[in-house]
């Protein structure tokens, strides 16, 4: 029966880690990071997520604040709003919370933030980074699913990955953090043919699709570890991830629950970007 990995303690410790490298920034140089966090219009998970990240902000010492545009707002005015933010020199890292409205292109507003600035790690300069193995911003979903993986003694060298789902902000960065970290990794997504024989064969699963239970506890190889990015609100409310977590766990060494798995890890690993920001990545 596999370890259920806490996230919610994990990222209580990211979250002391950095406050404490706050209050050294602060007396050493006088520096206090600051973030802030543009949201647009009212979608009802955007304030939540909005919300859990300006406590963090604040719960870590940065100042922290909130750009709130009507959903009516134009992209060229959205562009105004990043490029006042730009421009301002207490504000370290910026975020646009997504999903952005529809009829504003949210490639354009990610792009036109300052990459020194980009708390997300969204930005293509550093999305480039990444795929070449230079330092910068890493998503943080995935990186905050690194940082899981640390904690339970998994070292991905010379093991067999596993991602399932190729998004911009977590399959396709996913899968290069792993390779930078010298595992052998195999990126799947809806076309991928056998997808129970590509999953059985791995060391570690990350599955981010956004499908619940899609990937079926009886394909989990013996002793893997299981990370589940999905969050998929079903009808009665409640949160399912993207693996059959009962049958999954029989079979895991570790395994994330859904909720308290990887979701907190991605607020704590936005303050790791914004101080790495405010320090000038050093
Ligand atoms: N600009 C960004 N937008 C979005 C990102 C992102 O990283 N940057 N990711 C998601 C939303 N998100 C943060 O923004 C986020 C999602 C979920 C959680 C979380 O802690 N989830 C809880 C469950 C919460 C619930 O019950 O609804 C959990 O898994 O335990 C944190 C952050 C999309 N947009």
């Amino acid at each position: 029966m596999g370890q259920l990995i806490d996230g919610k303690a994990v990222a209580a410790r990211v979250r002391a880690e950095v406050k404490a490298e706050v209050e050294r920034l602060k007396a050493e140089r006088g520096l206090v990071p600051g973030l802030t966090v543009v949201r647009v219009g009212e979608d009802p998970a955007s304030k939540i997520y909005v919300n859990g990240k300006k406590k963090a902000a604040e719960e870590v010492g940065f100042n922290s604040w909130e750009e709130h545009p009507d959903a009516s707002i134009t992209e060229e005015e959205l562009l105004s709003v990043v490029e006042k933010l730009n421009e301002d020199p207490a504000v370290h890292g910026i975020l646009v919370q997504l999903p952005l409205p529809k009829h504003i292109n949210a490639e354009r507003i990610i792009s036109a933030v300052r990459p020194e600035k980009d708390a997300d790690g969204f930005h293509p300069l550093n999305a480039g980074n990444l795929s070449l193995g230079k330092p910068g911003p890493r998503p943080c979903t995935p990186y905050g699913v690194m940082r899981l993986l640390r904690e339970v003694g998994c070292n991905p060298e010379g093991k067999k990955a596993v991602v399932v789902g190729r998004s911009n902000i977590v399959g396709k960065p996913m899968a290069l953090l792993l390779l930078e970290a010298n595992a052998t990794v195999t990126l799947c997504h809806s076309k991928t043919p056998d997808l129970a024989a590509e999953v059985a064969q791995a060391d570690i699963v990350v599955a981010a699709v956004g499908v619940a239970e899609i990937i079926k506890g009886a394909w989990i190889k013996p002793g893997a570890v299981v990370i589940d990015v999905g969050m998929n609100r079903m009808p009665d409310g409640k949160l399912k991830g993207d693996v059959e977590f009962a049958a999954a766990q029989e079979r895991a060494s570790f395994i994330t629950p859904v909720p308290g798995g990887v979701g907190p890890m991605t607020i704590a690993m936005l303050m790791r970007n914004t101080l790495d920001a405010a320090k000038g990545r050093d």
